[in-house]
């Protein structure tokens, strides 16, 4: 089979590997559509995220959806050509978050295209049944692989308890900070107020249904929400950039006794916050990593047509064109390139 690796010296180019076979627990997925994520983008662009260096060959790509060809012993035959998304972090099943249920705290993880664990830009992935989820004829292949990030969205608003009536900001129109918009508004939030230093962002949020876009390279944050609340702030910040003004001006623009949500990592991971602010506004102040249980919720949210993925998206591409994709992707305008192995 044909895939894409990452070499430690940063050249992404097409292989041939032996296809894998399924262990026991395993289904063999043929993939078919793949998202480009920032975290690919960064590794081809710096062979590292902090301390996941790319030091030998790494496959990217954990945005992926596909069909099951093949099933290990202990995996139901009938699962055989059954459409899925895969969740691409698998935990040890074993340590105390696992048990809790809080399996994405897991230090045991394997989570694709994290080196040393290959991802799915791949022609075939064998991976365990439990983490292939089912995807219903009505949500397509690329809808399926965007089950990834706007699982990021789902676990945000259950982090925050988003609910009916709920005024957010959303800080950063990537991927990310667009998906959970998605995901806030079917949890019922309904005054929205995006920012980004992006033009073409903040159209594509106000086209998608953003109630207020403020562009931070010329509006004050604080005061741009203020005018939008009547001075109230908000409910809830999803702060989903990972630019250290917006995560400081998050606590500026969140009502007192409101949420904070911090998604979006900041490059060195240290950002000074005034403290006394978060506790004279007894601020709720939550951290969400990836997530947990949420891609059943993901996928019916898509059935019902709750959520809309496909419009962030910018370009698709074949596996072949994968270096050229990857370098589109860079351009700050882009929001969303997917790799498409196969027809739907
Ligand atoms: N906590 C988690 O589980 C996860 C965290 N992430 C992180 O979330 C962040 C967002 O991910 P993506 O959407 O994929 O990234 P992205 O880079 O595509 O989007 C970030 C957006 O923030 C905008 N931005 C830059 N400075 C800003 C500022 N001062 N105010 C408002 N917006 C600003 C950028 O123009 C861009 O549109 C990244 O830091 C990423 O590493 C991504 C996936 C999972
Ligand atoms: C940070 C990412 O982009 C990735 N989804 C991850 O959770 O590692």
């Amino acid at each position: 089979m044909r895939v894409a690796v990452l070499s430690p010296d940063l050249e992404l180019t097409l292989e041939e590997r032996d296809r894998p076979t399924p262990d026991d627990d395993e289904v063999l997925v043929r993939i078919l559509s793949v998202g480009i994520c920032g975290s690919d983008v960064h590794y081809y662009e710096h062979g590292r995220i902090g301390d996941y260096v790319v030091d030998s060959p790494l496959v990217l790509g954990h945005e992926s959806a596909g069909e099951i060809v093949a099933v290990g012993e202990h995996v139901d035959e009938s699962r055989v050509g059954e459409r899925v998304t895969l969740e691409p972090g698998v935990p040890c099943r074993r340590c105390e978050h696992c048990a809790r249920g809080e399996y994405n705290l897991c230090a045991d993880v394997t989570f694709m295209a994290t080196p040393p664990d290959d991802g799915a830009f791949a022609e075939y992935v064998a991976w365990p049944a439990d983490f292939a989820y089912a995807l219903p004829e009505s949500v397509s292949l690329d809808e399926g692989a965007l089950v990834e990030p706007l699982s990021v969205g789902v676990h945000v608003a259950r982090r925050a308890n988003v609910g009916v009536g709920d005024s957010v900001l959303i800080t950063g129109c990537g991927p990310i900070g667009l998906l959970a918009m998605e995901v806030l508004r079917a949890a019922g939030a309904t005054d929205i107020i995006v920012s980004d230093v992006v033009p073409e962002k903040l159209a594509l949020a106000e086209e998608r249904g953003a109630d207020t876009v403020i562009d931070v390279s010329e509006e004050n944050l604080a005061e741009a929400v203020d005018a939008a609340t009547d001075g109230r702030g908000v409910d809830v910040v999803v702060e989903a950039s990972g630019a250290p003004p917006a995560v400081q001006g998050a606590f500026d623009a969140v009502r007192r006794g409101g949420s904070v949500v911090l998604v979006g990592l900041a490059p060195d991971g240290e950002v000074p916050l005034d403290t006394n602010e978060i506790i004279d506004n007894e601020l709720d102040v939550f951290g969400s990593f990836r997530y947990r249980n949420t891609y059943p919720a993901a996928i019916d949210l898509l059935a019902d047509g709750a959520v809309d993925v496909e419009g962030i998206i910018d370009f698709d591409a074949t596996l072949e064109a994968v270096d050229a994709a990857f370098q589109r992707a860079q351009n700050p305008e882009t929001v969303k390139g997917m790799i498409r192995l196969g027809d739907d």
